[in-house]
C-alpha cells in the first residue's frame, strides 16, 4: 500500500521528522501505524538523532484510526493491540523526546498519537478532539488516560462524551497543546522545541504519569460517577459511553497503566456491539449520499449556486433563506405584499439573531449574513439568480402559475425548484417547457435547523441540475439525499405507517401513552407517534393521511381517532390539547379527556371487543409499528426511489430522529434480520385478513426474498456485454415468490446497465454442468452474429 505509510526525514539539526501519509485525512490505517512504529524504532536507534517530530502530510495531522478497518479483523475493533500498545509507549517513553506538529485536524487516534508525544504545537484553525463515541467505540490509543491528565477530568469527560472538538485557542487554554504557531513556522518551531527538550532546556512531559491536573481521588471518582449517572439518563440505550467512563475510572483508581489495560478491554467490548456497527454505517452512509449513480459519476462539473430567490417568506421560506445567507449565498426573498415581506424578513433576522444570543455566532457575522438578504415584491431581479426555491402554499394551480412566471423571468439555465411536500413535481412544471431544470427541494421544518434536504428528481430532471442542487445542499450544510418523485417522496412515504400502526394498536385496546413510552423510551425515538402527531398538528396529519391513502390505499389504515380529534379542534400543541394536554409552557401530560375519543375510535374500528386488551410487550409494540415502516422502506428501495438503501438510513435518522445507533431504518432491519421482520409481518397479515387489513402488513417481495437468502436469482456480467441470470432454488429451481422477485430485480438491473447488450436466463444446475462461462461466451458470439 504505497500511499499509506509514514515517512521520515533526518535533519542536520539531529531531529527526525516522521510524517503520517494517507490522504486526504491521514487516517491511521494499520499500514500507517506499522510505518509509524517502524520509523520510530529506526529513529530511536540512530545515533545522529536527538529528538523526533511527528506530523501529518498535506496540512492534516490525522483524523484518527481508519474507520474502514473496523470489523475487518475479529476482536479489538480491527486494531492490532501489539502495535497500539507499542507505538504510544515508544512515542512517550522511548529514548528520544517527541513533539507533535499538528495542522488541520487531530481527531480520535490522531489526537491520541499527539497526546503520547512529550509536547504538542498546533497551527491556527486546527480542530482537536476525541469523537470516538460518535462511532460507538471509545478512545483506544490511550486517550481515556492521557486526556484527563492533560486537561483535567471534567473537561476530558465532556470532550469524550460529547465528541465535540475544540479549537486551537481553546486547546491552548486547556493545556492540550503547548503553543499555537503560524502554519509556515510550525515545523521549524516543533523541531526547535524537540531539540530543546533533548538538550534538557525544556521539560519532557510524560502525560500518562502526570497527576497535577487530576482532582483528589474522592473528588475525581465523584466526577466520573456524576458523568455516569447523567449519561445513563441522557442515553439509556447506549453501553459504550459507560464503558468509556469505566476505563477512565480504572485509571483514576489504579493509575495510567492499569487504565490502559481497562481501556483495551472496554474498547474490545464496545467494538463488538451492534451500536458500533450501526454508527460506522451511518458515518459512511452520510458521506455517500453525495455520490449518486449516473449523476456524480457522469463526468460533469457542479456549478456553484451563488445567488438564489426564495418565493414565500413563511416559516419554510424564511428558514430556507436563513440557511442560505448563513452559508454565504445571496438571497432574494419574494412575497406577494409588503406586510408578508416584512414578516418574512423579520423571521430571517430573528433566526439569525437567536444564534448570536446563543453564542453560536458573532454579531459582525450576523450582520454580514443579513446583508446578503434582499426583499422584493416583483420578479424584476430574477434574471440574476442561479436557482429559485418556491415555498408558496400547497396549491397545484398556484404553483403552476408561479412556475410559468418563473420560466419567463429567470435565465434559461436557472434551476427552478419547489419545496412542496405533497404535490407531484411533474405537475408543478406542467405549464412550462422547463421540465429538465425542475426539481424538488424538500426541506424539513424548521428548515434552517433540520439537516436533511430531499432533492426530488423526475425522469426529466437533468443530471447537471441534480448535481448543482447537490452542491447547493452541501454548501448550506445540509445532507442532501436524491430521491424519486412519488407521494411522500422517501421520508414521509416510509413513515406513513408509523402513526397508522400506532392508531391501530389503540383500536386494538392499547393505551396511547403506553405506545408512546415504548417507542420513545424503549426504542429511542425522540418522541412517540402520538406526541409527534400533537407536535405536527392533527389537521396536518389528517391531510397527509388522505394524500397517502389516495396513492397507497390498499396498505393504509384509516386513523379514525385523528379525524375525531380534528373534528373536536384538538389539533395538538397549537390548540393546547390533542392526544396530550399542554400547559402554558407547552409541557405535555396525559389527558383523561382523551378517553371518549379512544372509545369511539375503538367502537368504529371493531377490532377490540372489550375485556382485557391483547398482551403486547414493549418490544411487540416497537415491531408492530416499525415493521410496516420497514416494509414501506423496502418498497422505496425496490422502486429505486432512493439510489441505495443507505440513503434511506441517513434520511430516517436526520429527518425523523430514528436512532443513529440503530443504523437507520434499513440497517436496523438488517441487524434484526429480514427473516424475523417478514415472519412477523406475514403473521399479522394472516391475523388481520378477515378485517381486510392484510394489505397493511403483507411483506414485500424484496423483504421475502431477503428473508430467504438461498432463494433468489443471481446475475453474472460477462465481458461481452452479456448478463447471465441464474434462478437459485435447488434442487429444481421452483419459482418461489422470492425467486421471481429476484429475477424481476436482476432483469431490471441488467436492463438499466448501459454496457449490457443481451440477457440470458438459465436453470442453475444445467448451467453449472455446462459451465456458465461457456454458455455466456457462446451466446455473446451468437448475439454479435445477429
Ligand atoms: C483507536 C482510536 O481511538 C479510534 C479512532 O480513531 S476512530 C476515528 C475517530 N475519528 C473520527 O471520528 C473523525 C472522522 N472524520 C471526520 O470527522 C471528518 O471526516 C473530518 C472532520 C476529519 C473531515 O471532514 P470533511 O472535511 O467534511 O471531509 P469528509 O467528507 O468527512 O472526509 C473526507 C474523506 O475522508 C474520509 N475519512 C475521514 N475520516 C476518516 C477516518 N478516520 N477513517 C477513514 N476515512 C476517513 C471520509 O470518509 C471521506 O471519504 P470520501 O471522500 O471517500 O467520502
Amino acid at each position: 500500500m504505497p500511499g499509506r505509510t509514514a515517512t521520515v526525514e533526518y535533519g542536520s539539526d539531529g531531529v527526525a521528522v516522521i510524517s503520517l501519509q494517507n490522504p486526504p485525512v491521514n487516517a491511521l490505517h494499520p499500514a500507517v501505524l506499522s510505518g509509524l512504529f517502524d520509523r520510530l524504532r529506526e529513529a530511536h536507534s540512530r545515533s545522529d538523532v536527538k529528538a523526533i517530530v511527528v506530523t501529518g502530510a498535506k496540512g492534516k495531522f490525522s483524523a484518527g484510526f481508519d474507520i474502514n478497518e473496523f470489523g475487518k479483523q475479529a476482536g479489538g475493533g480491527g486494531i492490532d493491540s501489539t502495535i497500539n500498545d507499542n507505538f504510544c509507549e515508544l512515542l512517550e517513553s522511548g529514548p528520544k523526546p517527541t513533539v507533535a506538529a499538528i495542522e488541520g485536524v487531530a481527531l480520535g487516534g490522531g489526537l491520541e498519537t499527539a497526546l503520547a508525544c512529550n509536547a504538542r504545537l498546533c497551527s491556527p484553525g486546527t480542530k482537536l478532539g476525541l469523537p470516538e463515541l460518535q462511532l460507538g467505540i471509545l478512545p483506544g490509543f490511550g486517550g481515556t488516560q492521557r486526556l484527563p491528565r492533560l486537561v483535567g477530568l471534567q473537561t476530558a469527560c465532556q470532550m469524550m462524551l460529547t465528541s465535540a472538538p475544540v479549537s486551537d485557542a481553546k486547546a491552548l487554554k486547556l493545556g492540550l497543546v503547548d503553543g499555537v504557531v503560524p502554519r509556515e513556522r510550525l515545523l521549524a518551531e516543533a523541531r526547535q522545541l524537540a531539540a530543546e527538550i533533548a538538550a534538557g532546556t525544556k521539560p519532557r512531559q510524560f502525560t500518562l504519569y502526570r497527576t497535577d491536573k487530576l482532582e483528589a481521588l474522592g473528588e475525581a471518582l465523584a466526577v466520573v460517577d456524576f458523568a455516569r449517572a447523567e449519561t445513563q439518563k441522557r442515553a439509556p440505550h447506549l453501553m459504550h459511553p459507560l464503558l468509556c467512563l469505566d476505563a477512565i475510572r480504572a485509571g483514576i483508581e489504579h493509575g495510567g497503566r492499569a487504565g490502559l489495560r481497562a481501556e483495551a478491554e472496554a474498547f474490545a467490548k464496545a467494538a463488538s456491539l451492534d451500536a458500533h456497527k450501526a454508527l460506522v454505517h451511518i458515518f459512511f452512509a452520510q458521506r455517500a449520499t453525495k455520490k449518486v449513480r449516473g449523476v456524480t459519476d457522469a463526468g460533469l462539473k457542479p456549478r456553484r449556486i451563488k445567488r438564489i430567490a426564495v418565493l414565500g417568506g413563511g416559516l419554510m421560506g424564511s428558514g430556507i433563506a436563513t440557511a442560505s445567507v448563513l452559508a454565504g449565498v445571496d438571497v432574494l426573498l419574494k412575497e406577494i405584499n409588503d406586510k408578508f415581506l416584512q414578516a418574512g424578513m423579520k423571521r430571517v433576522e430573528a433566526n439569525i439573531m437567536s444564534r448570536v444570543k446563543k453564542g453560536k455566532m458573532k454579531e459582525a457575522a450576523a450582520k454580514a449574513a443579513l446583508g446578503r438578504l434582499i426583499g422584493t415584491l416583483t420578479y424584476d431581479d430574477f434574471g440574476s439568480v442561479d436557482m429559485v426555491i418556491e415555498a408558496a402554499l400547497e396549491d397545484v394551480g398556484l404553483k403552476q402559475k408561479i412556475f410559468a412566471d418563473l420560466e419567463a423571468a429567470c435565465r434559461p439555465d436557472a434551476i427552478l425548484s419547489t419545496n412542496t411536500s405533497t404535490i407531484d413535481i411533474s405537475l408543478v412544471g406542467a405549464k412550462t417547457k422547463a421540465a429538465e431544470r425542475i426539481v424538488g427541494a424538500h426541506f424539513f421544518s424548521p428548515a434552517h435547523i433540520m439537516p436533511l434536504l430531499e432533492i426530488v428528481r423526475t425522469p426529466q430532471t437533468s443530471k447537471q441540475v441534480i448535481l448543482n442542487t447537490l452542491e447547493y445542499g452541501s454548501a448550506i450544510k445540509k445532507t442532501p439525499v436524491v430521491v424519486g418523485n412519488c407521494t411522500g417522496f422517501a421520508v414521509n412515504r416510509v413513515f406513513f405507517p408509523y402513526t397508522q400502526a400506532a392508531c391501530m394498536l389503540v383500536d386494538l385496546g392499547l393505551d396511547p401513552y403506553t405506545v408512546d413510552k415504548a417507542i420513545q423510551f424503549g426504542f429511542g425515538m425522540p418522541m412517540g407517534p402520538f406526541r409527534l402527531s400533537d407536535l405536527v398538528g392533527a389537521d396536518i396529519g389528517l391531510h397527509v393521511g388522505h394524500n397517502v391513502a389516495g396513492s397507497y390505499g390498499e396498505r393504509t389504515y384509516p386513523s379514525r381517532i385523528i379525524q375525531a380529534l380534528v373534528d373536536a379542534k384538538r389539533l395538538g400543541e397549537k390548540t393546547g390539547a390533542g392526544f396530550y394536554k399542554f400547559d402554558a409552557r407547552r409541557k405535555a401530560s396525559p389527558d383523561p379527556e382523551l378517553a371518549p375519543f379512544v372509545e369511539r375510535s375503538r367502537k368504529e374500528a371493531g377490532l377490540f371487543r372489550g375485556g382485557k386488551p391483547p398482551a403486547f410487550s414493549p418490544q411487540d409494540i416497537v415491531e408492530f409499528i416499525f415493521f410496516p415502516v420497514v416494509n414501506e422502506g423496502c418498497r422505496v428501495v425496490a422502486e429505486g426511489i432512493v439510489d441505495k438503501p443507505a440513503d434511506l438510513d441517513v434520511a430516517t435518522v436526520l429527518a425523523m430522529g430514528f436512532p443513529p445507533y440503530r443504523g437507520g431504518l434499513i440497517k436496523w432491519a438488517d441487524l434484526v434480520g429480514a427473516k424475523h421482520v417478514a415472519t412477523r409481518l406475514a403473521g399479522w397479515a394472516e391475523q388481520f385478513k378477515s378485517a381486510g387489513l392484510d394489505g397493511f402488513f403483507r411483506p414485500t417481495r424484496g423483504l421475502l426474498r431477503d428473508s430467504m437468502p438461498g432463494l433468489t436469482a443471481t446475475v453474472d456480467y460477462g465481458s461481452e456485454g452479456m448478463a447471465l441470470i441464474s434462478l437459485q432454488n435447488p434442487p429444481v429451481n421452483a419459482l418461489h415468490p422470492a425467486v421471481l422477485s429476484g429475477l424481476f430485480d436482476r432483469l431490471r438491473e441488467a436492463h438499466s446497465c448501459s454496457d449490457v447488450k443481451a440477457i440470458m436466463g438459465c436453470l442453475i444446475k444445467w448451467a453449472d454442468l455446462v459451465g456458465a462461462k461457456h454458455v455466456a461466451a457462446r451466446l455473446a458470439g451468437r448475439a454479435k452474429q445477429l
